[in-house]
């Protein structure tokens, strides 16, 4: 059974590249460990004006820290920090990171996951610049789904602390599965005619709370996860740095595609941190769907 690091090998990833991969790959034991001491919100809220759950903070410290120690990271992005952290200026490679996606579920022991984007040089680039992007998923199994732009492959960390491969070239199939964020009352008139097409061809409800969760769901059996554009928030909830770009590269990676509902956000420069953009991600042939409709 191959495992990650001989993935990484496999694909001559660069030394440093695959050393970052492995380090925030190990985090996956420590932050599910904290899970069961860290359930409540942390008395803050980060730069989208979110209460921060203690382990949105605890899994955010983590990883930064195992980063900065590393000196192999130039700057690192994430959700949970205000500002880009400037690390080893002669590094290469820079972090996009959601430290842990859907943090509102671990108290109802959901799955929750986190988000990484790597580029070389410096954070505020274009998701189609992405040298790397993986998210792992705490869920019945630890699951991590990376694509270094040459096909997606999913690992499962075995008893002993391995990541092992389940399963190769990963192929988002045309399917019926759809999960929308948003009240249905605030949204637009367009989603509106998108989800009232999917759903009269047959489209199936499946929305946790968790864009990783929901995604890898998607990943695997076919169809669309969206926020969109709301009467109350034209750039929807997600932010396009750290949980649309690494999550759009591995679907179009998987021969699916990423949208704000007009074209790819993939070719968008982000030019803040933690700006957000309406996002449909998933089977090609969904988010054609809703580009069609003007
Ligand atoms: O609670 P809502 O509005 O449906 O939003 C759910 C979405 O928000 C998120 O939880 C945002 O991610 P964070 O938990 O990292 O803030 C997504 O994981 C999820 O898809
Ligand atoms: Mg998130
Ligand atoms: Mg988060």
């Amino acid at each position: 059974m191959k495992t990650l690091q001989e993935y990484l090998s496999a694909s001559h990833a660069p030394e440093d590249l695959g050393k970052i991969i492995m380090l925030i790959a190990d985090q996956a034991g420590p932050i599910r460990s904290a899970f069961i001491s860290n359930q409540n919100y942390a008395g803050s809220t980060n730069s989208s004006g979110e209460d921060q759950a203690e382990m949105d903070t605890w899994a955010d410290a983590r990883i930064t820290s195992v980063l900065q120690k590393s000196g192999l990271v130039r700057a690192v992005a994430s959700e949970e920090q205000e500002d880009i952290v400037q690390m080893s200026s002669s590094a290469k490679y820079s972090i996009v990171m959601d430290p842990l996606d859907g943090s509102s579920l671990i108290k109802v022991n959901l799955s929750v996951g986190t988000i990484v984007g790597i580029y070389e040089g410096d954070v505020l680039q274009a998701g189609n610049q992405l040298r790397a992007a993986f998210y792992m998923l705490y869920g019945p199994m630890t699951t991590l789904t990376i694509s270094l732009g040459n096909g997606v492959s999913i690992f499962a960390l075995n008893a002993e602390g391995t990541y092992i491969l389940l399963k190769e070239n990963v192929k988002i199939p045309e399917g019926t599965l759809c999960g929308s964020g948003g009240l249905r009352p605030e949204w637009t008139e367009k989603h509106i005619r998108y989800m009232n097409e999917i759903e009269c061809e047959g489209g199936k409800n499946r929305y946790s709370g968790s864009f990783v969760a929901d995604f890898h769901q998607i990943l695997e059996y076919g169809g669309v996860y969206a926020y969109p554009a709301t009467k109350k928030s034209a750039s929807g909830k997600l932010r396009l740095v750290f949980e649309i770009n690494p999550i759009g590269f591995l679907a179009d990676q998987a021969g699916g595609a990423v949208s704000n509902g007009e074209c790819s956000t993939l070719d968008i420069v982000p030019t803040k941190v933690h700006q957000r953009t309406p996002v449909y991600v998933g089977s090609k042939g969904m988010i054609a769907k809703i580009e069609a409709i003007r």
